[in-house]
């Protein structure tokens, strides 16, 4: 059994982020991080936090250099075809980012958490916004709070990002992230088009529903360790709402699981890979095809876990909806056109739902 803390405790507890609460002494854990069982998916078999042993079930790699239009093989769009449309997710390798380049990304944000508190404060968020440095958002009285530290970040369409949250030190932290999202900005196109190419489709199709301003933004997250794993939960099951979802994983610590079948599958290191996921609005655009799979982060009890998720998506109020030609007598269209934004999407968050239910037909 875990005691948890007093509520004049918690009171002081939720003002402090995850990483002075992992490094405080403290025999107890603060109530607002302890798991709900009401908020689980999956079999309770495995709530815990293990992850299915099943060695039939495991993330689908993907060639990355046989996805691009000069060198496309039909093999491999299959294979990306079958992986989204029953895990909705795949490990990318050949995806041309260099080891070298990725490791200087981990980096600044690896220097930026273990800056000093005043520093990090520099970017703190405000109570009711996203972006920027902190714990998880407090939505409701009633949410469970991530066990995970946050830098959260737009990085494009250029003339949106917020230079006031982003990190003066270390001092190539804006050089660094601004290469990266170039750099998966190119990524994004290169899913967008296969998974059209997979469904015989023009290969704009999807591309063409982000509009001129697409919207790219940069999540860091940092998992401290926590002395009760079981108790806790890095991020609750959720889908994410972007489009694409860019993954970049912690060099050596697993954590990342998606729900299949009911079963938690765990994301394992595969060197230099980039772990791509999509969100419920390419789910809205393929009709339903490609699944926006819920998935969790469990945390460790001795180490600290740092990924950097990068979440693509069209332009903010643009319209969109399943791709004309997905739609058949045969097929019906499942989702309305919808303008997908975040308020909507923490709205439903909020009570516990996913967005993309909100959109059914
Ligand atoms: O840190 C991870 O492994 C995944 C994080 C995630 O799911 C998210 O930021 O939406
Ligand atoms: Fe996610």
């Amino acid at each position: 059994m875990v005691s948890a803390a007093t509520s004049s405790e918690n009171d002081d507890l939720l003002n402090k982020q995850v990483q002075e609460i992992a490094a405080a002494v403290i025999h107890r854990l603060p109530e607002r991080y302890i798991r709900k069982e009401d908020e689980e998916y999956g079999s309770l078999t495995n709530a815990a936090g293990e992850s299915s042993s099943s060695t039939t079930t495991t993330i689908p790699v993907i060639d990355f250099s046989r996805l691009l239009n000069n060198s496309s093989s039909p093999f491999e769009l299959h294979n990306l075809k079958s992986a989204v449309a029953s895990f909705g997710c795949f490990q990318a390798i050949n995806h041309g980012i260099e080891g070298s380049f990725l490791e200087k990304v981990r980096e600044i944000g690896r220097l930026f958490f273990r800056s000093s508190m005043e520093e990090k404060k520099k970017c703190l968020r405000a109570d009711n916004d996203i972006e920027g440095y902190g714990n998880d958002m407090v939505l409701s009285d009633q949410q469970t709070l991530d066990w995970t530290d946050r830098l959260y970040l737009t990085v494009l369409p250029k003339h949106q990002q917020r230079l006031q949250f982003w990190p003066q030190n270390p001092s190539h932290f804006r050089e660094v992230l601004d290469e990266y999202s170039s750099k998966i900005e190119l990524i994004n196109e290169v899913v967008l088009k296969a998974l059209a190419r997979s469904l015989k489709l023009d290969e704009n199709c999807f591309l063409n529903q982000y509009g001129k301003n697409s919207v790219m933004n940069a999540r860091f997250n940092y998992y401290p360790p926590c002395q009760w794993p079981d108790k806790v939960l890095g991020v609750k099951p959720h889908a994410d709402g972007s489009a694409i979802t860019v993954l970049l994983q912690d060099k050596e610590v697993e954590g990342l699981q998606f729900l299949k079948d009911d079963q938690w599958v765990g994301v394992p290191i595969v060197t230099d890979a980039l772990t791509i996921n999509v969100g419920d609005q390419i789910e809205i655009m393929s009709n339903g095809i490609f699944k926006s799979t819920v998935h969790r982060v469990v945390v460790n009890s001795e180490k600290e876990r740092m990924t950097l998720a990068m979440f693509c998506m069209p332009q903010t109020e643009k319209d969109i909806g399943p791709v004309d030609e997905l739609i058949s007598d045969e097929t019906p269209q499942l989702y309305k056109n919808v303008t997908f934004t975040s308020d909507f999407f923490f709205k439903n968050y909020q009570q516990g739902r996913r967005a993309i239910d909100a959109c059914k037909i």
